[in-house]
Parts: C-alpha cells; sequence; structure tokens
C-alpha cells in the first residue's frame, strides 16, 4: 500500500505552489525534459492557471492528458484542447493521446478522482481493463457518465503507476469518503487499486 499524505483545505494557490516545487525540483536535477500527466474533468484548470504565474521554464514541460473524451479539441469537453489553450502559449508541449504512443515514466502523475471511485477514464465497472497491461487503451464507459457522456481515450493503471510521484485532488465530502476507504485498503474501486499498487508517495490535497 501507498505512503499517502493527505493536505486538508488546500486551495488553488497551495496545490499550484506544491506542484511548481515539485517540478522546479526535477527541473533542478537535469537539463531534460519535465514529464507529467494531468487530470481533466474541472478542478485542474483553475490550478493549471495558478501554476502558469510561477516562475518555470515552461518550454521544458511536456504534459499528457490522464485521459480524454473522443471529441475534436475544439468540443468544450475535450481535456486537450483546454491542456493545450492555457500550456502551449507558455511553451509547454500537450501531447494527444493515441493508443500507438509509447508513455514515459512520468516525473508525477496528478489525477482526479469521480464520486464513484474513477480515475483517469478507469471507470469501476471496467474490471477487465483495470487488469489490461496496455499502456493507453480506448473504451467506452457503462453507464456513461453524465457529465461528460463520451467514449474515452485512457492512460491504464500501468502507465499511472509508471511515474515518480503520485498527487490527487479530491474536493468535496462526498469523493472524501471514498478516497478515505480506498487509503484503509477497504474498496476495490479504480482509486484503490491505484493506490494498492503504489510504491511511490502519493500526495492527496482535499
Ligand atoms: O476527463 C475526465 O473526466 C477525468 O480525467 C476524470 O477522471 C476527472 O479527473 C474526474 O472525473 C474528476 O473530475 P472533476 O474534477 O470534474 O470532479
Amino acid at each position: 500500500m501507498a505512503d499517502v499524505t493527505i493536505i486538508e483545505n488546500a486551495g488553488d494557490g497551495a496545490i499550484a505552489d506544491w506542484l511548481a516545487a515539485r517540478i522546479g525540483e526535477v527541473m533542478a536535477a537535469g537539463d531534460g525534459p519535465v514529464t507529467i500527466t494531468v487530470p481533466g474533468g474541472s478542478t485542474p484548470f483553475p490550478i493549471i492557471k495558478e501554476l502558469l504565474e510561477k516562475d518555470l521554464d515552461f518550454s521544458r514541460l511536456v504534459v499528457w492528458p490522464n485521459d480524454d473524451r473522443i471529441v475534436p479539441e475544439d468540443h468544450e469537453a475535450s481535456n486537450t484542447g483546454k491542456l493545450r489553450a492555457l500550456l502551449e502559449p507558455a511553451g509547454a508541449e500537450v501531447v494527444t493521446l493515441t493508443i500507438m504512443e509509447a508513455v514515459p515514466r512520468f516525473d508525477l502523475a496528478w489525477l482526479g478522482m469521480g464520486a464513484d471511485g474513477h480515475i483517469a477514464s478507469l471507470f469501476p465497472n471496467t474490471d477487465p481493463q483495470l487488469r489490461d497491461q496496455r499502456q493507453i487503451m480506448r473504451l467506452t464507459p457503462d453507464p456513461l457518465p453524465p457529465e461528460a457522456p463520451y467514449d474515452r481515450i485512457s492512460l491504464t493503471l500501468p502507465s499511472l503507476l509508471n511515474s515518480a510521484q503520485i498527487a490527487f485532488v479530491i474536493r468535496g465530502t462526498e469523493k472524501r469518503a471514498v478516497l478515505d476507504k480506498a487509503v484503509a485498503g477497504q474498496s476495490d474501486l479504480p482509486v484503490a487499486r491505484l493506490l494498492s499498487g503504489a510504491d511511490q508517495p502519493v500526495t492527496c490535497f482535499t
């Protein structure tokens, strides 16, 4: 089970500070690219806006979405489109997920979580997919989540676990209860599968 640190009541600014420190630390340790994966949904975008205010060389940052909805990039539901609009003007590279891509080891896997315990687009009722050893997969959530009822492309558990550190941003009491059960080993949801496979530090911002 992962070594999990929970940071309570973290605002967007505090999370952006933490992300900037992590990215800065990796940048200072070498001169190559810093590769991270980030969630979609709604939570990350205000944090990314705060991160972009930090004094970092964003031209060294390579950003992989955790997952995306199969929609054009200019569609309001596209994670990649929103990430690209925010990050590319700052010089960062945003990768388009395609199933042929070779996924690198991430310096940081930043994840969100749904109240049903899904992470990336790995939903609770996708058990064979949770055991899948491919790096990226296309899937149809069943049922389709009402807030974003689209087919998905997603990094898999092995890809997300191939990271030096993991961070979650999990807001609200409903999600917190799901997280606490997963941390206590009392759950079989995708978030719990990830935590049980994690041997790197995990930081959860609530
Ligand atoms: O594209 C997506 O839908 C995701 O990557 C997904 O896993 C998201 O992180 C959670 O559903 C939390 O989403 P919210 O931040 O909107 O609650």
